[in-house]
């Protein structure tokens, strides 16, 4: 449940302000702050980015960031950045869903990056996870200064404390939180599983609608902002960076989550995608998947994604004359697929919920065997998709899986096998 009050508005120019008066009035760095407090200013895109692409916030704080002890590098043997070194075979890959943690496990600990593409440090391309986690980060605080990190939770909700506020996140919902802000992860009840894309690129912003006109698809007014909440609490903490690839820790001697207030474009904010207003052909044959594009971080080329972040969710399906399920394809984008719910219409058995799929750049695919044979044949009734959610990160960089996702037990290494069986149905006959 979630019973958090929330700002609404994709990229508006939020305030808010935990104690009354707390914001400055018509400026952003008087010479004192109401309440004697800090004003920091985090910047999300370069100072001189096109106007309606800049993002920053302003923050109101007990301290300025800067008042923290050094950082020394902290060991994670699974968080991987990209480039990695690991050769990638241009096979279709799928694995199963990874174990939830068997000992007590908080959210940094229990990250595992399955696959990375681009480069870290040249802004390009993603980390794409898994985290596990059973545990809260107790006096832990993290940032990553290496990506935007896009939550989709697979199983049991979570609370993110951040800097700007409080999101409650639960399946079926997703949750983005800009690059370099603070936060800690904690479970709300149980253990929690999800996919992450660590996005090194461009912040994802909603895509062009062209024709559909001005409504549809991911809705501004759905994406939900925290309100301002702050901690004064001073007594130990431990500052986590993620930079360059490295993990680092610092000590801090208050909490970091101390903003009053803010304003600002760059927030975390939560989408529930149940509210995606689904586009898809009312008459024949089987769109291009971008129809169901919820986010994309462009590229410097018009079109050509670092990631777009697309969703397959419950909709009717009416196409006449029409093979319904995906077509089988050689893209020349490389497509990393999961599953929050239920089955997905191309694969029926073996893609199961936390599972994950892999097709890379001109890498053929498309429908299982079985799926195929019912298709073909099937009565073209009108059919209503239920309770299923899978999605797509979908980048023009080709996306190479960590040494642990090539090698693990979890890897399907029978997953060619669902083609089997696609027999030459020609005989020469029309
Ligand atoms: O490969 C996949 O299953 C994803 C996908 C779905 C779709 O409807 C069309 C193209 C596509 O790549
Ligand atoms: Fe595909």
């Amino acid at each position: 449940m979630d019973t958090l009050h929330y700002l609404t508005g994709f990229g508006n120019e939020h305030e808010t302000e935990a104690l009354p008066g707390a914001l400055p009035v018509g400026q952003f760095s008087p010479q004192q702050c109401p309440y004697q407090l800090y004003a920091e200013q985090l910047s999300s895109t370069a100072f001189t980015a096109p106007r309606a692409g800049n993002r920053r916030t302003w923050m109101y704080r007990l301290r300025p960031s800067v008042a923290m002890g050094e950082f020394a590098p902290l060991h994670h043997e699974m968080w991987k950045t990209a480039p990695q070194n690991v050769a990638t075979p241009p096979n279709p890959m799928r694995w199963d869903p990874l174990p939830l943690p068997e000992h007590p496990t908080d959210f940094i600990d229990g990250l595992i990056t399955v696959a990375l593409n681009g480069d870290a440090k040249a802004q390009l391309g993603m980390g794409i996870h898994v985290y596990r986690a059973n545990t809260d980060m107790g006096n832990r605080v993290f940032y990553n200064a290496d990506g935007e990190m896009l939550f989709i939770p697979q199983q049991g909700g979570l609370k993110a404390e951040t800097e700007l506020g409080i999101l409650v996140v639960n399946p079926g919902e997703i949750l983005v939180i800009p690059r370099g802000i603070k936060f800690r992860i904690a479970p709300l009840d149980g253990p929690i599983r999800g996919y992450l894309c660590e996005n090194y690129g461009a912040p994802f912003v909603l895509p062009e609608r062209g024709p559909v006109g001005a409504n549809g698809y991911a809705n501004d007014r759905d994406f939900q902002y925290p309100v301002a909440w702050f901690e004064d609490r001073d007594e130990p903490f431990e500052l986590l960076a993620k930079f360059c690839g490295g993990l680092f820790t610092a000590p801090v001697s208050h909490s970091p989550l101390d903003v009053v207030a803010w304003t600002g474009n760059s927030a975390p904010y939560k989408y529930d995608l149940a509210r995606f207003n689904v586009m898809n052909t009312v008459s024949f044959d089987h769109p291009d998947p971008s129809i169901f594009t919820v986010l994309t971080s462009p590229s410097d080329t018009e079109g050509w994604a670092n990631c777009d972040f697309v969703i397959f969710p419950p909709r009717w399906m009416v196409a006449e004359d029409t093979f319904r399920p995906p077509w089988y394809h050689r893209n020349i984008m490389s497509e990393f697929m999961g599953l929050v719910e239920g089955v997905y219409d191309a694969k029926e058995t073996g893609f199961v919920p936390g599972g994950m799929s892999l097709h890379n750049a001109m890498t053929p695919h498309g429908p299982e065997t079985e799926v195929f044979e019912k298709a073909s044949q099937a009565e073209l009734a009108p059919q209503r998709y239920e309770a299923t959610l899978a999605f797509m990160l979908e980048s023009r960089y080709v996306i190479e899986p960590t040494r642990f996702a090539l090698d693990t037990p979890h890897r399907q290494r029978d997953y060619q096998q669902c083609w089997n069986g696609l027999r030459k149905h020609f005989n020469g006959q029309r």
